[in-house]
């Protein structure tokens, strides 16, 4: 029998992820790589097959300008290190999935075009995500194409959580909490009933922070409430995206400053944040080691939004079993990681120092009520599982 290929695609907002899977049933990663700095002035390609790096190279900046571009990219090393291999299967991540797709989907024709119409909800996300789509389909013409949404694993939101306080007719016509990066805590719930069972069933915070950053409160499994809403600017300040915001100053200035729409987009998808509070970056290693007083600032914001956020999902948890750091900054900063936990030792939380340092499975110390875990969070293995249970039921049609 010949083994099966499934290929994955996630574009984020700074980054595209790319990963091959082989085996008949549980996918096994045999190669990984990343295009990361989208759109920035030091953009860089990294892959590696079987553990081995087989890429490692700065980019022209004008060969990862946006993800279109370094899609293509992506593609030719692909090319490069598959050749002929057949891809039965290429499985994407799809930010929004709106009311309709709740769980992932064959894409064709008619899906593309009603993801089309999402597109202004995730504008640093979804066209992207679907341009990825098109174009797995002209390099891989016979592959299935799978869409994988983020918002999928947030269904199982309580209405209070999943709901504004509107008019209800807004609900009905969708405007909701969806909550984002569902593959990511999808993955951690996973990977936590391997080797954490406890706590897997508990009362559980997921924090994702990457160039995107949302947290979860997951109870027995499933996402109870999350940072993220309607769109994916809302809850945590992020590298260019504002976070929480008062309604009230968009209309400021849509009404005083006479900004029209797409100047308001583009101000609170890639202007805030990290990047407009800190005026130099939106980058976390860039503003650890920049020291300004603007970047301190930019840096005591997204730690103080975080600590909000902590407490409030503790208080809709009716306490904290556990804690759980992934995504770029959340694997990677250990000071960051430090900051956001220092002081809770009320709700149960103390880390062992070396071991956040180290960010590498339990990071808490051994008195800590609740434990507090780094994950290497892996969206493309969700992606692949999901892409194979549907490659699968197809075949057997
Ligand atoms: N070693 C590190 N130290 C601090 N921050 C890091 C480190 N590595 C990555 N990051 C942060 O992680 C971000 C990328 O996170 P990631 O989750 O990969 O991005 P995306 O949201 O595009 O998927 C970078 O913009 C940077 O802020
Ligand atoms: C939803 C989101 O913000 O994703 P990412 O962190 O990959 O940009
Ligand atoms: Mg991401």
């Amino acid at each position: 029998m010949t083994v099966r290929h499934i290929l994955t695609l996630n574009a984020g907002s700074s980054s595209i992820k790319f990963a091959l899977f082989e085996g008949e049933t549980e996918p096994a990663e045999c190669v990984r790589g990343q295009i990361e700095g989208l759109g920035t002035i030091a953009p860089h390609l990294e892959a590696e097959r079987n553990g081995a790096k087989i890429a490692d190279e700065r980019l022209d900046p004008a060969r990862a300008a946006d993800h279109e571009t370094a899609l293509g990219v992506v593609l030719a090393v692909l090319e490069r290190v598959i050749g002929r291999t057949a891809v039965e299967a290429v499985g994407h991540r799809i930010v929004h999935g709106g009311i309709e797709f709740t769980r992932p989907v064959v894409l064709d024709q008619v899906s593309l075009e009603k993801l089309d119409r999402l597109n202004p909800l995730a504008p640093l996300h979804q066209p992207h995500n679907l341009s990825g789509v098109r174009a797995a389909h002209r390099a891989f013409p016979d592959a299935l194409q799978v869409g994988c949404f983020d918002t999928a694993f947030h269904r199982s939101h309580p209405w209070v959580n999943d709901t504004y306080a509107l008019p209800r007719e807004f609900y009905d016509e969708g405007v909701r909490r969806y909550g984002f990066h569902g593959l990511s805590y999808e993955y951690v719930v996973a990977r936590m009933k391997e080797t954490a069972p406890l706590y897997e069933q508990g009362r559980v915070v997921v924090m994702h922070l990457g160039n995107g950053a949302s947290m979860c409160a997951i109870r027995d499994g499933q996402s109870i409430g999350s940072s993220m809403g309607f769109t994916a600017l809302d809850g945590l300040p992020m590298g260019t995206r504002c976070g929480q915001l008062d309604p009230g100053v968009v209309l400021y200035l849509l009404q005083e400053k006479g900004m029209t729409p797409q100047a308001i987009t583009d101000l609170l998808y890639t202007r805030s944040g990290l990047k407009g509070l800190s005026g130099l970056s939106q980058d976390m290693r860039e503003l650890e080691a920049a020291g300004t007083p603007e970047a301190e600032q930019a840096i005591a914001y997204f730690v103080d939004r975080i600590r909000r956020e902590l407490g409030a999902m503790a208080a809709v948890l009716s306490g904290l079993d556990a804690v759980v750091f992934c995504g770029g900054i959340g694997e990677h900063a250990w000071r960051i990681r430090a900051r956001v936990c220092d002081g809770f030792d009320w709700l149960g939380i103390e880390l062992d120092d070396a071991r956040n340092r180290a960010g590498d499975g339990v990071i808490s110390s051994d008195r800590s009520r609740a434990r507090v875990f780094v994950v290497n969070t892996n969206e493309e293995m969700m992606i692949a599982r999901h892409t194979a249970r549907l490659l699968g039921e197809q075949s057997n049609l």
